[in-house]
């Protein structure tokens, strides 16, 4: 065993002891639960099931923000799916595990396809009304056994060999928990995780960097509602299951516990689990007074430690860990290497755009937006009749005053909405009725005028999610990433890619492991910049991108932009700053009240009677 973990990586090393502490935690737990008495085993039994839910409502309402208040419900299906098979019909108990999983993932499916018509409130409010019609269906048919419920199927002994394992139905149980435990955490291990989270707080940028967001939620959900059911499937052991236990109380009731315990958190749904289901046995009071101390509880933690418990934890780690933290430093100037092309300095020989891009032929054309129409919500135009060429390898500027239109068309461009009418091609391949994702994934990239990022990761995790699409499984891959040896290379190579194109963009080490909620505003637009870059596009569109730089900063983008131009990448630019743009771009195009004023030189331009009329105020 030693000399196994000498030949691992100390991050492997590191997966491999958790593991094994995992591993051996849960088999002397479960071993110490199993031989317990009636009362410990039924606590504890129902707090694990409980601390399945929990993770798994963690998973969409914490991680992908998707509060469901339907989890009673999917739990509901997966319980009484078991009894009634089982008990009606005869299935085999371990047959019906997967076909309980598998059952209740569509339904959650179904419910994860709502999300991406109605969100927050009221996906709560259409989950919610999903698990009472569910408790009403179940209240009212006879088979079910109404509301005095049905007996759960007995689940079988250990043959008499294993006898001193103890409760056979304490090991099942564990064992569902263990299961659900290394997929969630897995997921959180993978690079699928920082994805989740820009789905949750910054779905632009996850869009942008190829992510298709609804099929991720819907998928996520169908996971989530999976566990859900196979916690279904293990209470059903505990006894008789009745309406009464999966009433809509119970999914606000999971929803404490991921609360009290930390949402968004490893460990907090399940210490909120064990919380919850204990507090009755332990505070052991009249009923009343002690809902009314419970109720104070969760008041206090709401109000002044909204984190929960591993909030609390994770911060204190946070203040200590910041005390020792060198002081990060923002590299004032980029080396001008006419040999290297700066955005790309980071990537491989093979695969460094400049080395397999052929030079640019002249004038030909990148991306071309012809006769653009586009009203806002059957309004005003916001584009009339807007044509933009632009050739490839060229830095093209888009100017105009404000509201004339420019961050109109860069959506236009980018897939973030589609015109009314008109084309846009890329490379010669229409691609105005492509969603965003798929145009990242044809080479057309974008940052965004004001940084959309996520906040409570670091610069390094936000700039590796713009890789999401160069790595082919990363989702079907995330419930076991750990395990699987390619999985754990592609996150080392994700990690220092990311670093590399920070790095590129004149970004130190320091900021690259600091949360971007506490970088400054230049920091922020460069990791926008180097998270764009480092998916190798073929035309990327920048919107504003020196919106509150100072000078010095503003250099250092200027210096980016032409080492992406010698690694022939078309770039786009819109900016006020007319000096920076007269000065960077080879052609430049004028917009005013939604129209066209012209494209030129930035000679052509500046001469142009209209543009000093309109935007140069002469
Ligand atoms: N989401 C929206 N809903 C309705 N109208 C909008 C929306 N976004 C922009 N508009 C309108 O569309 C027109 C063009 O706006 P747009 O933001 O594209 O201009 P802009 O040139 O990028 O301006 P700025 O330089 O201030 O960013 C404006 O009249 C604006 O009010």
């Amino acid at each position: 065993m030693s000399t196994f973990l000498a030949r691992q990586s100390p991050r492997s090393r590191r997966v491999t002891i958790g593991m094994v502490v995992l591993l051996v935690a849960y088999l002397a737990s479960t071993f110490g639960v199993a031989n317990g008495s009636y009362g410990t085993q039924s606590l504890v039994l129902v707090a694990a099931i409980f601390a399945i839910l929990a993770l798994s409502l963690d998973l969409v309402a914490g991680v992908t923000g998707l509060y469901s208040l339907g989890h009673a419900g999917l739990f509901a299906l997966g319980a009484y799916s078991t009894t009634l098979l089982n008990s009606k019909f005869g299935w085999n108990l371990f047959l019906l595990l997967p076909l309980s999983i598998a059952g209740v993932g569509i339904v959650g499916l179904v419910l994860g396809f709502l999300s991406l018509r109605v969100s927050g409130l009221y996906f709560a409010i259409t989950t919610f009304i999903f698990t009472l019609v569910v408790v009403v269906l179940l209240s009212d048919f006879s088979f079910t056994g109404g509301l005095q419920g049905i007996a759960g199927p007995v689940f079988p002994d250990f043959p008499p060999g294993l006898a001193f394992l103890g409760s056979s139905v304490a090991w099942c149980v564990g064992l569902s928990l263990l299961v659900t435990i290394v997929i969630i955490w897995s997921i959180r291990s993978s690079p699928l995780y920082p994805v989740l989270l820009a789905i949750r707080d910054a779905e632009p940028f996850a869009a942008a960097a190829g992510v298709r967001t609804s099929v991720m939620k819907v998928g996520i959900f169908g996971l989530s509602a999976s566990l859900a059911g196979l916690a279904g499937w293990a209470f059903s052991f505990l006894g008789f299951i009745s309406p009464g236990q999966f009433s809509w109380t119970v999914s606000v009731n999971i929803l404490v516990m991921v609360i009290l315990g930390g949402i968004n958190t490893r460990l907090g749904p399940i210490i909120g689990a064990a919380f919850v289901s204990a507090f009755p046995v332990v505070v052991s009071i009249d009923p009343f007074l002690q809902e009314v101390i419970f109720g104070l509880i969760f008041v206090v933690v709401i109000v002044f430690f909204p984190q929960g418990f591993m909030g609390l934890v994770g911060s204190l780690a946070r203040r200590i860990r910041a005390r020792f933290r060198p002081t990060a430093v923002v590299v004032e100037a980029v080396e001008d290497d006419a040999s290297t092309p700066i955005a790309y300095a980071h990537l491989a020989p093979q695969e460094a755009v400049s080395t397999t891009r052929a030079l640019p032929a002249v004038d030909e054309v990148a991306l071309a937006a012809k006769n653009i129409v586009f009203g806002y919500n059957r309004g005003v135009l916001a584009l009339n009749n807007v044509d933009m060429v632009v050739k490839r390898g060229n830095i093209h500027g888009l100017i105009g005053p404000n509201g004339s239109g420019k961050s109109t068309l860069v959506n236009l461009m980018s897939g973030r909405m589609s015109p009314n009418s008109g084309t846009i091609t890329a490379d010669g391949v229409r691609i105005e009725r492509l969603r965003a994702p798929a145009r990242a994934r044809r080479g057309v990239m974008r940052t965004f005028q004001s940084a959309v990022l996520v906040r409570e990761l670091t610069a390094q995790e936000n700039v590796g999610i713009g890789l999401y699409s160069r790595f082919p499984g990363i989702a079907a891959r995330s419930p076991i990433w750990p395990l699987l040896m390619g999985a754990r290379r592609d996150s080392r190579a994700i990690a220092q890619k990311s670093i590399a194109a920070l790095t590129s963009v004149g970004l130190s080490s320091g900021w690259a492991t600091t949360r971007v909620a506490d970088v400054p505003h230049g920091v922020e637009q460069l990791t926008q910049l180097a998270a764009a870059c480092i998916a190798e596009p073929s035309i990327l569109i920048l919107d504003e991108p020196l919106a509150g730089l100072s000078s010095g900063e503003v250099e250092q983008v200027s210096e980016i932009l032409r080492g992406l131009k010698r690694a022939g990448v078309t770039v786009i630019v819109v900016e006020h700053q007319t000096r920076f743009i007269f000065e960077m771009c080879d052609e430049v195009t004028v917009l005013a009240a939604g129209e066209l004023v012209t494209t030129g030189t930035a000679a052509d331009v500046r001469a142009n009677e209209r543009v000093r009329e309109v935007y140069l105020g002469q």
